[in-house]
């Protein structure tokens, strides 16, 4: 199944879209028992993610029952400008910190990855089935060289957690080179996902989505159940098949996964 395309013209349409996307999803969620995980990423997306979510009808904000998570984080104190943590925290209002996933980073990068692992897991059971996890809601960005999370090409993730959520990364091509990140395993899982993609630089890893081609991580992300959602601006746009197209259709329904 081809993934759904949301395009927009500016920050403030690709908002709404976002927007309208969560309350969906959200809707869909809070109807289910147990916590909602969402999975976010740092870079770009902090601002744009905090604008659609805050959007949403307060009733749909249940902190009673969401829990957010970071997809990637580098290895730097939350404080230091560089954490994703860090910045959705000077985002949101300083009462909700309790909301997001702690990152307990620690003077061992492996021990950083485990304990992190053992917070999802503990925070966001019982939905966890089994070794692998099911997150709700997953958002990622990706890089111009097809990177998502602190998933490089190059394979350059080692797995040093019990359950295999969690990779560490000692040689990014992009700075800071020490991180940890979710696996392609955990990602995979996902319930449903999501790309934000702004800018021209990136048009080639969205037609690669797009395509299934699998040489770039952001592909390789896909979810297994087919439920995947794209948030474009025109320029990274570019370089999907024109609307109207024969490329565009492609009826294999999603697999049941849910
Ligand atoms: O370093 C990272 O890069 C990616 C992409 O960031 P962007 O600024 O190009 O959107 C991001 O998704 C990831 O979380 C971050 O650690």
């Amino acid at each position: 199944m081809r993934p759904e395309i949301h395009v927009s013209g500016d920050d403030v349409e690709m908002v709404t879209q976002l927007k309208n996307y969560l309350t969906k999803r959200l809707k869909y969620l809070l109807d289910m028992p147990g916590t909602i995980g969402i999975g976010v990423s740092g870079g770009s997306m902090p601002p744009i993610f905090t604008k659609a979510l805050f959007a949403c009808d307060a009733d749909l904000l249940n902190w009673k029952r969401i829990r957010i998570f970071m997809v990637d984080e580098r290895y730097v104190d939350k404080d230091d400008e560089q954490s994703n943590l860090g910045t959705y925290l000077k985002l949101f209002p300083p009462e909700l910190a309790y909301v997001f996933v702690p990152i307990p980073i620690c003077n061992d990068l492996s021990l950083t990855a485990r304990l992190y692992e053992d917070n999802l897991r503990r925070i966001l059971l019982p939905e966890q089935s089994g070794t692998s996890p099911r997150f709700d809601l997953l958002f990622l960005g990706c890089g111009p060289d097809g990177h998502t999370a602190s998933l490089f090409p190059g394979d350059r993730a080692e797995h040093v957690t019990e359950y295999g959520w969690v990779g560490v990364v000692q040689d990014s091509p992009k700075p800071p080179k020490t991180r940890i990140t979710l696996s392609f395993a955990s990602l995979k899982f996902a319930k449903h996902s999501a790309f934000i993609i702004t800018g021209a630089p990136k048009a080639h890893v969205v037609r690669a989505i797009w395509d299934r081609d699998n040489t770039l991580p952001a592909s390789m992300a896909r979810p297994y159940n087919d439920r995947l959602t794209l948030f474009v601006d025109e320029a990274a746009a570019k370089s999907l098949p024109s609307r109207d197209s024969s490329e565009e259709s492609d009826s294999r329904s999603p697999q049941p996964f849910d």
